[in-house]
């Protein structure tokens, strides 16, 4: 989807949406799914772009993918992934970051690997040398060319040591794509643990993988001879889940999240109401809403896993430019994910940004060139503005504060938001937003 969205905001988000499985989590199991012998059924998959995106990767390495869109479900097949012909690998240069995630599966299976340059948010540089590490670690050979790196296992994968720098999602998961099926124990110290990490790890347990979990983060993976596929239902998405959240605290809203989950919101919920956000926790999903008294301001520290999540933070921003006060935000996980903040300054709200470690313990970004805490001021009327959306985030907190202010904002660039929220058009349509998306030619939108 690509056009001119036209929001007219200060209308209440309210009603009912759906959320399905997590992006962070839909796109790794299915990679999985490449390691198996057998095929792998995959349920409550969104219809979102990074899924389309694996998809057409799964297909071009030889997996027969079948996707019912509206079921939701994800019949993948790798039998043919051996006799099938690998070409043009580059088109997909800057889609995404999960064709780093094909490293591990490609080497047992062929014994080598090609991968385009990697997309996402740019948000920091995000660079992989904790992949390239590992994969070395394992006896992989690798060669960075001028487009993508090529991948090499001459003599197989062995079990390793590692310890991780810093917890980084896409480097455990990494390890344990690698680790399931090299030869002998693979020891992970300093893993993250984030919740799609533990559905991925149920994911390779049910495909015949042997993973400990323990309490001070160490992963160990016994490697085994063959892994069959699997039948999986994914998680919800709790990002997603936590963006509708704030949407409702910016407009005054009452938005019921059909599918949303307590247990790995924990941390998010504990924060909402801190704010002074109300929520109701029932079987089938979360109703959040704004009680209609005064929010409050907060000090905000993200983290990794249990701590409150980095992708929650955007949308979260621009519900604080509601609260009343002072609050502080300190970005612990990347070192560039302020830049969003110029556009909400644009439309009235009042946010400092700051290279200092604000708020809690210094992080590795304090002393350095990287403006990574911000001190937002509120309550501060937001008014309409042209709009070009940035990054996948960033994109949707921008959408909120357009429909939170006075007036008709246009957005521009709106399918980048279109790779981690399914349907949104049709979501806010549902919520009674005020929207109207003009279609315009591709090189345009
Ligand atoms: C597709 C997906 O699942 N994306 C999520 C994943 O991203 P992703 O897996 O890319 O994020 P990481 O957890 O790896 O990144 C965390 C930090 O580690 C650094 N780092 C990472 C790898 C590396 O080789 N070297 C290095 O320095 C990064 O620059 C960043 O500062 O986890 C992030 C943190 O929860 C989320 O924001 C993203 O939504
Ligand atoms: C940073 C994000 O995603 P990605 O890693 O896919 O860029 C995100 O989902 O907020």
């Amino acid at each position: 989807m690509s056009g001119l969205l036209t929001v007219e905001g200060g209308t209440p988000l309210t009603g009912e949406i759906t959320v399905r499985g997590a992006k962070n989590f839909v796109s790794k199991a299915m990679v999985a799914s490449l390691l198996g012998e057998g095929p792998s059924v995959l349920a409550n998959v969104p219809v979102i772009r990074d899924v389309d995106v694996v998809a057409d990767l799964l297909r071009l390495h030889g997996v027969t993918v079948d996707h019912d869109r509206e079921a939701g479900v994800l019949h993948l097949d790798p039998t043919d992934v051996e006799s099938a012909h690998v070409a043009d690998i580059d088109a997909y240069a800057g889609s995404s970051r999960i064709p780093i995630l094909f490293c591990g599966p490609l080497l047992h299976r062929l014994g080598e690997a090609f991968i385009p340059d990697l997309g996402g948010c740019r948000i920091g540089d995000r660079p992989i040398d904790y992949h390239l590490d590992i994969l070395r670690s394992f006896g992989a050979v690798v060669d960075k060319r001028v487009q993508g790196i090529h991948i090499s296992a001459p003599r197989g994968l062995r079990g390793t040591k590692i310890e991780l720098p810093y917890p980084s999602v896409g480097a455990t998961e990494q390890t344990l794509l690698t680790a399931v099926r090299a030869q002998g124990l693979t020891e992970l110290r300093n893993a993250a643990i984030e919740p799609e990490i533990t559905d991925l790890i149920a994911v390779l347990q049910k495909m015949g993988a042997i993973i400990s979990v323990d309490t001070d983060r160490t992963i160990r993976i016994e490697g085994v001879d063959r892994l069959l596929g699997y039948r999986h239902t994914a998680l919800a998405d709790r990002i997603e889940a936590g963006s509708w959240a704030s949407a409702a605290l910016a407009t005054h809203g009452d938005v019921f999240v059909r599918g949303a989950s307590q247990p790995e919101m924990m941390t998010f919920l504990n924060t909402y109401r801190k704010v002074g956000g109300a929520f109701d926790v029932r079987d089938d999903g979360i109703r959040f809403w704004h009680p209609g008294s005064d929010l409050n301001s907060i000090v905000l520290e993200t983290d990794v896993h249990p701590g409150f999540m980095t992708d929650w933070q955007q949308p979260l921003v621009v519900a604080l430019t509601q609260a009343k006060g002072l609050s502080i935000v300190h970005e612990t996980v990347y070192e560039n994910r302020f830049g969003f903040t110029d556009a909400l300054r644009g439309m009235g709200a009042t946010i400092q940004i700051y290279r200092e470690c604000l708020g809690g313990l210094p992080c590795r970004f304090g002393q350095r060139n990287f403006y990574h805490s911000a001190v937002v001021s509120g309550p501060t009327p937001l008014r309409a503005a042209n709009i070009e959306v940035p990054d996948l985030r960033g994109g949707f907190s921008h959408l909120i504060a357009a429909l939170a202010a006075e007036g008709t904002s246009q957005v521009r660039g709106i399918s980048i938001i279109n790779r981690g929220y399914e349907n949104f058009m049709g979501k806010l349509e549902a919520l009674s937003a005020k929207v109207t998306l003009a279609e315009l030619s591709t090189a345009a939108s």
